[in-house]
């Protein structure tokens, strides 16, 4: 049985200035984590303003939880607790006239929830949002993101500012926000322990540009780092091989493992030593890829979903 959507783009294109958006086709499964990542300025932002219509696509559809915007939005918002990467709109308020505001428009706005996380993140109550330092600023835009108890939750860069201690506080909230896996999660982060600790998902984005959508343990177990014997010209048409560098050994990066280490068996290639490779190491190999203009990794994983 198909599962679930919590969040569909099609066609979704945003020219602003010199920078464009997509065009971007993506479907995200109700009750995972999926994290976003990209270099600055890659559209991680654009990809949560343009879910809430807070920034309009010039083309495209896009469905939040089966509803569609801009017919939707209303209830939209309401679906979605959504953590900006900076304040806006409620500066001269204290957090708790923020969160009075909030409840409001929230109908599932849950006070006690809101209480624990002031508590729990060491917010004072009383002091105006635009006298706080950016990281109290953070915790208060978190707060008032899981007290709306939302079905999907965007998270942008949660963490960014954080000393370590509360971002553990807010790694652990996360954490307990998935538990029941009934609420779809999505982060914006350049936090690879982040990545690690929540994702199902990987989403990576360059320059407003899909690069993948991968399940991140299959990422992890498919790419990997190999050092066989012979010439990089040679092992460079390997199926499965995204580079071969160095000579004697070559350095080879593969994104499908089994296939590419029996290639190399079957054509006489002793593979030396296997390596794992950390998410920011293949991050890097697809932007390279991407670069080259090879890019043949993303129609494929774009279509991989959960077994
Ligand atoms: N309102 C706007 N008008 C014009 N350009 C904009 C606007 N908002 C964002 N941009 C541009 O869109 C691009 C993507 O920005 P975005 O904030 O989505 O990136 P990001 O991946 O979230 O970056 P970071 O990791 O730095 O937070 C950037 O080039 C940015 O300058």
């Amino acid at each position: 049985m198909r599962e679930e959507v919590a969040l569909s783009l099609s066609g979704v294109k945003k020219k602003a200035g010199a920078f464009t958006f997509g065009p971007i086709d993506l479907e995200i499964e109700k009750g995972y984590c999926v994290a976003v990542v990209g270099p600055n300025g890659s559209g991680k932002s654009t990809l949560f303003r343009l879910v809430q219509n807070l920034t309009r696509p010039d083309a495209g559809s896009i469905n939040v939880l089966g509803l569609q915007q801009p017919e939707q939005e209303v209830k939209i918002k309401q679906s979605i607790g959504y953590m900006p990467d900076t304040v806006f709109g409620f500066e001269e308020m204290t957090a708790v006239q923020a969160g009075n505001f909030s409840q409001q428009w929230y109908p599932s706005w849950n006070e006690d929830r809101f209480e624990e996380l002031i508590r729990k993140m060491e917010i004072d109550r009383y002091q105006a949002i635009e006298k706080m330092s950016k990281g109290t600023q953070q915790r208060v835009l978190f707060a008032l993101a899981l007290a709306r108890d939302p079905q999907l939750l965007l998270l942008d860069e949660p963490t960014a500012n954080l000393d370590p201690f509360v971002s553990r506080v807010m790694m652990e909230e996360i954490a307990r926000e998935l538990e029941d896996g009934e609420k779809t999660v999505v982060i914006a982060t350049h936090s690879m322990e982040e990545v690690r600790k929540f994702a199902d998902y990987v989403l990576f984005l360059h320059r407003g540009k899909l690069l993948g959508y991968y399940e991140k343990d299959e990422i992890l177990d498919s790419w990997k780092e190999l050092w066989v014997e012979g010439t990089a010209a040679e092992i460079a048409r390997t199926p499965g091989v995204v580079s071969a560098e160095g000579k004697g050994p070559v350095r080879v990066v593969t994104c499908s493992l089994e296939e590419t280490e029996q290639s190399l068996r079957e054509r006489g290639h002793t593979v030396l030593r296997v390596h794992s490779l950390e998410l920011d190491e293949i991050f890097a190999e697809l932007l390279k890829e991407h670069d080259r203009g090879g890019n043949h990794h993303v129609a494929s994983s774009v279509e991989t979903g959960r077994s």
